[in-house]
């Protein structure tokens, strides 16, 4: 057995400040990788095919499914995204440390598959903070938006779950802890 670095899964609700806190992170070390996701959901203004995500559509997906590409996958406010199994491998056998973006049933398929792996709760510091995030980043429609707080209610709840609860409070702070976390 070689001496893998841990895997680092990162969770927690929709609009709680996950993208900001992980490209806060790499901006400073970009020796920690972050695993891009496939999703069947449609890129945001400025996202890129490759760098955020690989944008997929639906028969894509069930290919990578049904060839067993995927670390895991989950379906999240009406589309499904999920995590390339063989890159993520390929970096912890390299000895690189690597860190997962991921939803709530997402991390609970890593915690069954992978035991070893650290998972991360990043909280926001109050609900009311958590809708005026959502709301206020302007990347969805008001339908959408409702549909992510509801889902966000029962993450919430799991966070017992998890080994750790960082506050997103301070995005350099959370940034500093959650490095601390993966080394
Ligand atoms: N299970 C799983 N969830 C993912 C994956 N990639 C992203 N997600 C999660 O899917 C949810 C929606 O992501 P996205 O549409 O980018 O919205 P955002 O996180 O609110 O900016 C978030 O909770 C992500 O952490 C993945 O590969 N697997
Ligand atoms: N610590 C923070 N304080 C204030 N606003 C924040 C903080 N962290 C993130 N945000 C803002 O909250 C919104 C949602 O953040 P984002 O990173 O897109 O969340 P997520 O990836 O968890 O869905 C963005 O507009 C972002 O600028």
């Amino acid at each position: 057995m070689t001496d893998r670095p841990r895997l680092t899964v990162l969770s927690g609700p929709s609009g709680v400040g996950k993208s900001t806190v992980v490209a806060h992170l790499r901006k400073a070390h970009p020796e920690v990788w972050l695993s891009v996701s496939a999703t069947t959901r449609r890129p945001r203004p400025g996202e890129r095919h490759g760098v955020h995500y690989f944008f997929v559509d639906d028969e894509e997906f069930d290919k990578l499914i049904a060839n067993g590409e995927l670390l895991e996958w989950a379906e999240f406010a009406g589309h499904r995204y999920g995590t390339p199994r063989r890159a993520v491998l390929d970096h912890l056998d390299a000895g690189v440390p690597v860190l997962l973006e991921i939803d709530l049933q997402g991390a609970r398929l890593v915690r069954d598959s992978m035991p070893d792996a650290r998972l991360v709760f990043l909280a926001p510091p109050s609900w009311e903070e958590l809708v005026r995030r959502l709301t206020g980043r302007g990347t969805e429609p008001p339908e959408v938006v409702e549909r992510r707080l509801a889902v966000a209610r029962t993450e919430l709840a799991a966070e017992p779950e998890f080994d750790v609860t960082l506050v997103n409070t301070s995005v350099e702070d959370v940034a500093a802890e959650l490095l601390a976390l993966i080394r």
